[in-house]
């Protein structure tokens, strides 16, 4: 049986008269890309935010590593390693990439913050060390002092994805990775993604841009109005004739 990770069973959601999920049913399985798509108004955004606790399902349950995470709060499920980047420019603006990326090591360290934190912040040099190599992981070493706000928008996605791998994830959210992106820094998040691919960590990716969709990807689930229509391989679902007509209305995937 497939080692699968994470488990949303029979989820309804709705926003007034409005049913944002009708009886979602999903299995992540470990070391896989699983993409999520579906047209402006599916249901993609409900479902993560029900993964990662920012909304909790009408009905249904979301277990994660075989544990019920339904109705935990957001930090609750982070503590558990659900991690989820990109949605918000989620980087300290103001101080520079080395810092941004200490900012989780020191984090997900308890106690680190016990004693007069802004003091210890950026001086710890194990903090630093882990900050450091996480940030030649995902090539910024050489602009580790720069200010992140002045980085491009691809390098801040590199610095954004640093922040996440930083904290160890064992399932990886992916928010629109490339939302508003130049076709070049496009090309280079799809290089990155493909890096992390490579070390087998479970991702679920949410994205519009079906060339990233298509290159990354190992199975997909496609929503439309709220309901799962397809689900399978990049090849099945692209060949499938109700994912073409609800998606995209009939155009080709
Ligand atoms: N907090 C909310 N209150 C009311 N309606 C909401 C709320 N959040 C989402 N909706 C509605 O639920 C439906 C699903 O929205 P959702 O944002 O999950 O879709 P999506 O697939 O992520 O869309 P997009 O691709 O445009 O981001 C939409 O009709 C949306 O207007």
């Amino acid at each position: 049986m497939a080692d699968v990770v994470l488990h949303v069973k029979d989820v309804f959601k709705s926003f007034g008269g409005l049913r944002a999920l009708n009886n979602v049913n999903l299995a992540i399985e470990r070391g896989k890309t699983h993409a999520i798509i579906g047209p402006n108004g599916a249901g993609k955004s409900t479902l993560l935010n029900a993964i990662i606790g920012r909304l909790v399902p009408d009905s249904g349950s979301v277990t994660f590593e075989g544990d019920s995470i339904t109705g935990l709060q957001p930090y609750e499920i982070n503590q558990k390693g659900v991690v989820r980047v990109f949605q918000t420019p989620e980087i300290f603006p103001d101080l520079s990439l080395l810092q941004n990326v200490m900012i989780p090591v020191l984090a997900k360290r308890e106690g680190s913050f016990r004693f007069n934190p802004f003091a210890r912040l950026f001086e710890d040099k194990a903090v630093r060390e882990e900050a450091m190599r996480m940030l030649e992981d995902v090539g910024l070493q050489d602009q580790s002092h720069r200010e992140a706000a002045n980085l491009s928008r691809g390098d801040k996605r590199r610095l954004e994805m640093a922040m996440g791998l930083v904290q160890r994830p064992r399932l990886l959210l992916l928010d629109e990775p490339t939302a508003g992106m130049s076709r070049h820094d496009t090309n280079r998040t799809i290089d990155l993604l493909q890096e992390v691919k490579a070390r087998g960590l479970t991702k679920v990716i949410i994205e519009h841009d079906m060339h990233v969709v298509f290159s990354l990807a190992d199975r997909i689930t496609v929503l439309a109005q709220g309901t799962i229509i397809c689900e399978g391989t990049p090849d099945e679902v692209r060949g499938n004739p109700k994912v073409q007509e609800a998606y995209l209305g009939g155009a080709h995937l």
